[in-house]
């Protein structure tokens, strides 16, 4: 048996196969080791021989490692917010240490997608036929589904008005941008719980076919931003497309009943949507702003 883990990321599948980082082929057989190298010369990378129980380890421990660095990420990004420091340049500080690095360190609302979730379960469920102490794992589970939920939380505090009844906007769904992923997206999640808790939710997804696209909750997806944004108590970007920076905010905002964006990706531009009428509320940043605004 061969184990041959591939690490391409969904959306940028063609140059990560042709430019891996590494090329891990775990086998039993020298021969067999040799024989699958032989199919990777054209490709300039490090190759790691080993066993494929290794193999298989080395591909769910990296993206177990991607995991913990961005629920590191959101807890700092969270601490920022209550001791009024700032998640950008804390990254930045950090990052610049090349033992830190300064990937996967962007907050947002919780890791998801095909991958990360079910290899974290299955170093989990792997470790859980040991005597291992996995409390790090439950730990990383537990907080990213908490970051998550805390998104609910923090719409909730952004409402002038209960959350039931309130009408959300949510701009994105997929797990990521450049995918049409929906597989344990935390946009979906984070939308579905606010339906659950009685708000009208309109999403839309530049990648999501409305019309051919069940949900499970009670959402309603649109075919355009705008459809998605009109009569908005407040918009919710989920998903960080690039298109959502240039909406025609000035636009949007006249057809809101509310006027907060609580932008989980950080990707919009502040000065725009100060100029549209709104305020502009990210992760990891003090928002004095819109409290401000609602005692004033
Ligand atoms: N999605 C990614 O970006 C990505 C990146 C790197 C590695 N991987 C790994 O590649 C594998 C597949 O991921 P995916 O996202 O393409 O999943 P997927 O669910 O989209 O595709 C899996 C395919 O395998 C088929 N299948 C499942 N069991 C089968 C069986 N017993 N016999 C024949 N066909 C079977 C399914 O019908 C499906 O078409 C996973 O192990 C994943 O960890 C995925
Ligand atoms: O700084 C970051 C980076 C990522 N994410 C989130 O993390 C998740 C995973 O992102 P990404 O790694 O880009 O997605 P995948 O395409 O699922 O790729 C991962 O999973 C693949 C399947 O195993 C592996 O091959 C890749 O190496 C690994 O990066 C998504 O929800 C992202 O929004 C963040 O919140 N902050």
């Amino acid at each position: 048996m061969i184990s041959n883990p591939e690490f391409l990321r969904e959306g940028h599948a063609i140059h990560d196969w042709l430019n891996p980082d590494r090329i891990v082929i775990g086998a039993d057989e020298p021969e067999s080791t040799r024989y699958l190298s032989s199919l990777y010369t054209s490709l300039d990378a490090p190759v790691v021989e080993t066993d494929p129980t290794s193999a298989e380890l080395i591909k769910y421990a990296a993206n177990t490692f991607l995991a913990l660095k961005i629920t590191y990420a959101n807890t700092l990004a969270e601490l920022c917010e209550h001791i009024g420091a700032n998640i950008t340049d804390v990254r930045t500080g950090i990052g610049h240490d090349p033992r830190i690095g300064n990937t996967y360190l962007d907050a947002g609302p919780g890791w998801g997608g095909p991958c990360l979730p079910k290899d974290v379960r299955a170093l989990v469920s792997t470790g859980t036929r040991t005597t291992t102490d996995l409390g790090l794992l439950h730990a990383l589970l537990e907080t990213n589904a908490y970051h998550q939920r805390r998104i609910v939380t923090l719409v909730e505090q952004l409402l002038p008005r209960p959350l039931t009844g309130a009408r959300v906007a949510v701009l994105g769904l997929a797990f990521k941008a450049a995918t049409n992923d929906l597989r344990d997206s935390p946009a979906l999640h984070i939308a579905n719980l606010l339906a659950a808790r009685r708000a009208h939710v309109t999403a839309y997804d530049p990648a999501i076919d409305a019309s051919a696209t069940p949900t499970a909750g009670q959402l309603t997806l649109t075919e355009s931003a705008t459809a998605a944004v009109a009569g908005a108590d407040v918009v919710l970007v989920l998903t960080e497309w690039p298109e959502f920076a240039e909406l025609p905010w000035h636009h949007l905002a006249r057809d809101m009943r509310g006027d907060v964006v609580l932008d989980t990706r950080g990707k919009l531009d502040r000065t725009l949507l100060r100029g549209a009428g709104l305020h502009l509320r990210t992760l990891g940043e003090p928002f004095s702003e819109i409290a401000a605004a609602r005692t004033a």
